[in-house]
């Protein structure tokens, strides 16, 4: 039996057009495009669906709001199809694929999130590639997470990056190598797959949560923590130095216990690309830990961020979170 894909179309450079503001989606336009390519309607391709949003959106324009509509997109067409694609831009891909990697839980079909850095109808489009993979992938591989596909690997959803803003290597996994390189041949890191479940697909709802990202510099000031921390701030993310570090600044240490006081979870994410918090390794870490500032390990921001708002979402305690955050829940950190 032919497998069938559901694709969402959200919106993002793939379906875009120039217009004279720059590009900009257009309604109908990839349905279009789509069905004058043939190698998407080759036998050895999977039927398909593709559901155009009625708002298609330059990425970053995405809120959870939007996460939480493909979602339950997701949700609603589940046991009709083998498969979904989401396609998406590129600018907040990493933060959506993260957000559903929370929100989906027991997945036991593909949700591949991908989209292009030129659009499909131009010269030289790579989404062509990432397209036609992702439908081959999702119809004949059996990675039952949420992933995103680009340039010819997918990486888990929730480890993803964008890392190039004009590149085709627009995306990688800095702490956790990509799921699949397709190549000649298609090769799956078997050990690096989520196992599946017996366990009913769980959607779980995501409401926007106002939470502080604040970049430590040299020389920051107090009175910026400070101001990270009014109301309604729900939680604080410390963008830290190296293995999580910070100023033994007794002003900024202050700022950090008033919001543990004030049952604010700050969570400790490195600047660095790749490596992880350990704040136990210098001095100047251990003070935040001190504080009750807790580790985000090896999770990207993105990740850190859509799991924040996955746990601010639910009726969970101060305690609760913090204890999460630090807890492995889709493979999205690697505590030790
Ligand atoms: N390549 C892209 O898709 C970028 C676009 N601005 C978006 O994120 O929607």
């Amino acid at each position: 039996m032919k497998k069938h894909i559901y694709i969402a179309y959200t919106g993002g450079t793939i379906g875009m057009r120039p217009s004279a503001q720059g590009y900009v989606p257009v309604k109908d336009f990839l349905a279009d495009t789509l069905a004058a390519m043939p190698e998407f309607h080759r036998p050895e391709m999977p039927a398909f669906t593709l559901h155009e949003y009625s708002q298609l959106m330059d990425s970053s324009d995405m809120s959870p709001h939007d996460w939480q509509v493909i979602a339950e997109d997701i949700q609603q067409n589940y046991n009709e199809y083998d498969g979904f694609i989401i396609l998406h831009g590129t600018d907040t891909m990493a933060y959506t694929a993260s957000a559903l990697s929370f929100m989906l839980e027991n997945l036991q079909k593909p949700v591949i999130v991908t989209g292009s850095q030129i659009p499909l109808a131009e010269l030289r489009s790579d989404g062509q590639v990432n397209l036609l993979n992702a439908l081959y992938l999702a119809a004949n591989y059996p990675i039952h997470e949420v992933s995103l596909f680009f340039n010819n690997r997918l990486m888990r959803g929730n480890r993803s990056k964008k890392i190039h803003a004009d590149g085709f290597a627009a995306f990688d996994s800095p702490n956790f190598g990509p799921l699949l390189e397709a190549g000649i041949s298609i090769d799956v890191q078997r050990g690096k797959v989520l196992p599946i479940g017996n366990a009913p697909l769980t959607v779980t709802p995501v409401t926007a949560q106002p939470v502080g990202v604040v970049t430590l510099y040299p020389g920051i000031s107090a009175d910026v923590l400070r101001n990270a921390i009014l109301q309604p701030v729900n939680a604080l993310i410390l963008l830290s130095y190296g293995v999580g570090n910070a100023p033994k600044n007794a002003a900024l240490l202050d700022q950090l216990k008033l919001a543990q006081q004030k049952r604010i979870p700050v969570i400790n994410c490195t600047q660095c690309l790749r490596g992880r918090v350990n704040m136990h390794g210098y001095a100047n870490g251990t003070a935040l830990a001190d504080v009750g500032v807790v580790s985000a390990y090896d999770m990207t921001l993105e990740a850190c961020l859509a799991k924040l708002h996955y746990l601010l979402s639910q009726q969970l305690s101060y305690e609760q979170i913090t204890s999460l955050m630090q807890q492995d829940l889709r493979g999205e950190l690697t505590p030790r």
